[in-house]
């Protein structure tokens, strides 16, 4: 095992549990048949090259990397509705298996790109064979919209090593542009949807029913 296997193996098991509870969460919502806030959940431990990347861009020296790089874990959370995010955030306040210690909101705030998402830094206490071991992880939460705009932003960065030319990000600001206003326009009409969603969840549980 390398040392960087070692390192990250921690970070792994916090993703993994943490991806497991919030997923839990949105079968209990589909249960209850509430709205459900949470749409999907991903994550990711950020891979080495992308750690030494940012260590190197930030100037953070490598000891402190557990401390000073927030986001070598990762989880997502992404939603279909604005206000869903409140719900999500509430939510993760008032867990008691993990503590919040940084919230950032890109949405009342969105930062020069054009990319908006609510950021919270979580500490979790993962059990390790050395016994407890807290890492922080970042939980990024934004609807489908801010998650199309930043999946494509994210290429594109790749694509051009972070120096978009300025012609494609003007684009880029205006997509973001379009993209707020489609929230907008959804958040207008979410008691419409959700109940075409409820309508639909009914006559899946009755065909379900018929067919037994
Ligand atoms: N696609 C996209 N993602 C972003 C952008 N800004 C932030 N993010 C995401 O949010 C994460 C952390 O952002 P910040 O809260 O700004 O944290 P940071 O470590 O100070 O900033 P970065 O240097 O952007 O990593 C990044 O690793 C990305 O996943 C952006 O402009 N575009
Ligand atoms: N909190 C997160 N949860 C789930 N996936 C994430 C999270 N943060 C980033 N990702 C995804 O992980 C992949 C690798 O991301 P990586 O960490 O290399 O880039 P980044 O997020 O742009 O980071 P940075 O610019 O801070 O180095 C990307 O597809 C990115 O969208």
């Amino acid at each position: 095992m390398s040392n960087w296997d070692t390192f990250l193996t921690p970070y792994v098991q916090a993703v993994e549990e943490l991806k497991v509870k919030l997923k839990g969460l949105r079968e209990q919502y589909q249960l209850s048949s509430k709205h459900t806030p949470i749409e999907f959940v991903t994550g990711r431990v950020k891979p080495v090259t992308s750690i030494l990347e940012k260590a190197q861009r930030k100037n953070i020296p490598l000891d402190r990397i557990a401390r000073e790089m927030q986001d070598i874990a990762g989880v997502r959370l992404v939603c279909q509705f604005v206000n869903d995010i409140d719900t999500i955030v509430e939510l993760i306040r008032s867990r008691s298996d993990f503590k919040v210690m940084e919230e950032r909101d890109y949405i009342k705030r969105k930062k020069e790109s054009g990319y908006r998402s609510y950021h919270m830094v979580i500490e979790y206490p993962v059990h390790t064979i050395d016994g407890e071991k807290y890492v922080l992880v970042e939980v990024q939460v934004r609807t489908m919209a801010m998650n199309f705009w930043a999946t494509i932003e994210h290429s594109l960065n790749y694509k051009y090593s972070g120096e978009i030319p300025d012609e494609v990000k003007e684009r880029l600001q205006r997509a973001a542009e379009a993209a707020f206003k489609l929230d907008e326009e959804m958040s207008k009409i979410k008691g419409e949807v959700r109940e075409a969603q409820q309508i639909i969840i009914k006559n899946r549980e009755g065909s379900s029913r018929s067919t037994k």
